[in-house]
């Protein structure tokens, strides 16, 4: 995978309020691949999303399409990183398409009344994406919870970049847009972006992710294909679970079943 890595991290270590959260992680991923970062609470799994992106400051080494992260001007990052986090929703009264815009904000799209036709455009599938075109012109005040995660999601899209980092997109979502925003990333990363989403449903990183990144006590507890990083031992060593697993039209199903 190194030989077309997109994001690279060595040796990656986070300390906050004097203990060291992230130890030593490493990790190389490439376009066109949806990684599902997945471990118990506190395991670390923001940190390390939040350091990738340089939001969080870290010990070690971070590469995205071979440059240094740290030699990126700020801008230049804002658009090579599309960031959703944990818990966003907008609380502003604005309408929800000003909202979704202000991910065009690093292409230079300072005002979301004046956009240029590839601005509009980007909004418009990001809309679509999302399935929020029918709130556009509703205040995003004026939603429910997950109609906001929604729009949350749109603007990240928006900002079209190589790499998408969202944490815990499906929090809150009703089951028909869990399904649906994982799908949605799937096809965002089968379009050549980089897609990492934490979550905490086994089931869909199982079902919808190429790449499975388990964390634990800070550091990466196993990486690899969802059978190779979900497998029993695993799952029980690193989530103190058991696992009920099936097919499913040729799709892996794991439940959490039982504490061990
Ligand atoms: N600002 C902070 N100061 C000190 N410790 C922190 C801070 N933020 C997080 N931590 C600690 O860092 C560890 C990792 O937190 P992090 O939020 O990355 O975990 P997580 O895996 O995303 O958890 P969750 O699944 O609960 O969201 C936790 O032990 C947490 O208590």
């Amino acid at each position: 995978m190194s030989d077309q890595a997109l994001l690279t991290a060595s040796n990656l270590s986070v300390t906050l309020s004097g203990r060291e959260v992230l130890h030593d992680v490493s990790l190389s991923l490439s376009a066109r691949h949806l990684v599902a970062l997945v471990g118990p609470n506190g395991a670390g799994k923001t940190t390390l999303l939040r350091a990738l992106a340089g939001l969080q400051s870290s010990t070690g080494a971070i590469h995205v399409a071979g440059d240094t992260l740290a030699s990126l001007p700020l801008r230049e990052r804002a658009k090579r990183f599309g960031y959703l986090p944990q818990g966003h929703v907008v609380h502003w009264p604005l309408d929800v398409k000003d909202v979704v815009a202000l991910g065009r904000y690093p292409h230079g799209a300072t005002d979301p009344a004046r956009l240029t036709s590839s601005d509009k455009a980007a909004v418009e599938r990001a809309m679509q994406a999302t399935d929020i075109v029918a709130f556009a012109d509703r205040r995003v005040t004026e939603l429910s919870g997950g109609e906001r995660s929604r729009v949350a999601l749109a603007r990240v899209l928006a900002v079209e970049a190589p790499i998408v980092l969202a944490d815990e997109p499906t929090a809150s979502l009703d089951p028909r847009y869990q399904i649906d925003v994982m799908k949605n990333l799937r096809d965002v990363a089968n379009s050549g972006v980089l897609v990492i989403v934490v979550t905490h449903d086994l089931g869909l990183a199982a079902r919808f992710a190429d790449t499975v990144l388990v964390m634990s006590e800070g550091r990466l507890a196993a990486q690899g294909s969802p059978q190779q990083a979900l497998s029993d031992d695993i799952v029980a060593n690193v989530f103190r679970i058991s696992a009920y697993r099936a097919e499913h039209r040729n799709e892996t199903i794991i439940l959490p079943w039982a504490g061990v």
